[in-house]
């Protein structure tokens, strides 16, 4: 999968359906992703935010009974293609969970996992990928001294920063986060938010969030969805300040949801 491409879109995704089983989940989803932005999706519980992040990586593909249809193209392949090599896709396109999810092993194993994965052995490179994710999300300080310590002794917010430079570790194009911050403190909520403001300036994000300020600090553009459809999405301050649909104003006014 070339990394290359003349347009800025790094995902275009077109007329994208998906059922799980009889329910309709995604409707007709058109929705061009920039290179090196932040695109926040918002939208009320239910609404298919999880599902359209999980379609980025396909990570919903091996769930029973699911069926999709259209286009999720990625640097210009459309990955819906069987085809597709989910390992590869995943190294370009990683992601990040609501609950940092470190395995039971060591800080230095859990970021070495997905090199291992694509085969580096080398000691020295390895040691070299770890050094720099974790210095990426501003965790080397907090764990140089630690790094063969089990990663389920880190803080919750610790671990998030962890499973993210685990998620940056295989160099990927892209960072998918759902809902990364939903289960930390505001001050480790801020690291957060501060670190995506320096990624995107590598990578390009996707993240979903319930939090709307969040939104509103973080993302360049803001999607929002409403019962499996996205209603609209625009600039952030454009989606804040003159939503052009007025189910987008009733919901980032408080009307519902
Ligand atoms: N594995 C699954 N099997 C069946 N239905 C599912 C599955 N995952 C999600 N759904 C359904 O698909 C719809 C969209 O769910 P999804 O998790 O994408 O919404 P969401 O907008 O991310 O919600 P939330 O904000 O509550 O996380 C919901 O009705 C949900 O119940």
């Amino acid at each position: 999968m070339s990394t290359q491409t003349l347009t800025r879109d790094i995902f275009d995704v077109k007329d994208l359906n998906l059922w799980y089983g009889e329910h309709h989940a995604l409707k007709g989803i058109n929705f061009p992703i920039q290179k090196k932005e932040v695109t926040a999706m918002i939208g009320p519980s239910g609404c298919g935010k999880s599902t359209f992040l999980k379609t980025l990586n396909l990570m919903n593909k091996m769930i029973p009974n699911v069926r999709i249809t259209g286009e999720v193209n990625f640097d210009g392949e459309n990955i819906l293609n069987p085809k597709t090599d989910l390992v590869e896709l995943r190294k370009h396109v990683g992601m990040v969970f609501q609950k940092g999810n470190p395995f039971p092993q060591s800080i230095y194993d859990n970021v070495a996992y997905g090199p291992r994965i694509h085969g580096i052995k080398k000691r020295t490179h390895l040691d070299e990928i770890v050094t720099k994710a974790l210095i990426d999300v501003a965790l080397w300080d907090e764990v140089k001294d630690r790094l063969h310590a089990p990663a389920l002794g880190l803080s919750g917010g610790q671990q998030q920063r962890l499973c993210i430079a685990r998620a940056l570790a295989t160099k990927p194009d892209v960072l998918l986060m759902d809902e990364p911050t939903s289960a930390l403190d505001p001050i480790s909520t801020l690291k957060i938010e501060e670190l995506i403001l320096e990624l995107k300036e590598k990578y390009t994000i996707v993240i979903v969030t319930h939090n709307m300020q969040q939104a509103a600090r973080v993302s360049d553009k803001t999607a929002f969805f409403l019962m499996g459809e996205l209603i609209e999405v625009d600039l952030t301050p454009n989606i804040f300040s003159m939503p052009k649909d007025s189910r987008t104003e009733d919901y980032i006014t408080g009307r519902f949801g």
